[in-house]
């Protein structure tokens, strides 16, 4: 196996207003990188940071700044982030059927390391065509809720093949991370939205090795407990395929 378990808490979830000191309480705690949800008000209800507050925080971490694009046209952004310090840059397959390629390749020339993303009711097969391309996206990021939020209730539908009963009530929305991990044993895999310690292991068992999580972690006591416990769960669901 070539994955190793990333925990990104969503800095959604902490407070902006000091978001530098949030960042770094976070890394102290154990996390891998920042998760920064860009939302633009339109691909999503709701508007959150851009380009100038990415470039802040780069002035205070060195830390992996995986950024997730929720807004409807990634190719604007993708300059700017470079600018700003973004090292991971993940567009949803929903805005961008038509200029995925061009997206991959400006996001690789601006020196970012490009990923897909996926709402809970896209089919998976949309994403094959980017993971095989000639310029690949280096991760898939698959959504379980539906963009816009965080703290929403998980979906277990779009990790898991078992329960058989979202499948009949919707095909496309069933067990994405299932099947990717079946067939790129070796890709990044990002889970995120609802993410915690009672909903981690369906998805590291379907073979998420990315987990982002934004309320558990920073409404927890003790939120390093449950990074910890997070990348536990990652890494003993991997003995398992
Ligand atoms: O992209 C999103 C929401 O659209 C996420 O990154 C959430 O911010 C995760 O927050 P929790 O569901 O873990 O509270
Ligand atoms: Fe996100």
């Amino acid at each position: 196996m070539g994955v190793t378990s990333k925990i990104a808490p969503s800095m959604l979830s902490s407070d902006f207003a000091n978001l530098a000191s949030e960042a770094h309480r976070m890394l102290n705690y154990g996390a891998d990188w920042l998760h920064m949800d860009i939302m633009d008000g339109h691909f999503v209800g709701n508007l959150t940071i851009g380009a100038p507050v990415i470039e802040s925080l780069r002035k205070h971490t060195k830390a992996y700044l995986d950024c997730h694009l929720m807004v409807t046209n990634p190719l604007d952004y993708v300059e700017p982030f470079g600018k700003a310090g973004a090292s991971g840059f993940t567009f949803h397959i929903e805005t961008s059927k038509d200029n995925w390629k061009e997206l991959i390749e400006n996001i690789k020339s601006h020196g970012m390391r490009p990923g897909v993303a996926i709402k809970p009711g896209t089919s998976v097969e949309e994403v094959y065509p980017l993971v095989e391309a000639e310029t690949p996206v280096e991760m898939v990021l698959v959504m379980t809720v539906e963009p816009g939020f965080g703290g929403q209730k998980f979906m277990p539908e779009t990790v898991y093949d078992t329960l058989l009963i979202f499948w009949l009530i919707s095909p496309s929305f069933s067990n994405q991370v299932r099947i990717l991990r079946k067939k790129y044993p070796a890709l990044d895999i990002e889970v995120d939205g609802g993410l915690g310690p009672s909903t981690i292991d369906m998805a590291a068992l379907a073979g998420a090795n990315c987990i982002v999580a934004g309320s558990s972690v920073f409404g927890a006591p003790e939120p390093a407990q449950v990074i910890s416990l997070l990348r536990n769960s990652v890494e003993k669901a991997q003995l398992t395929y």
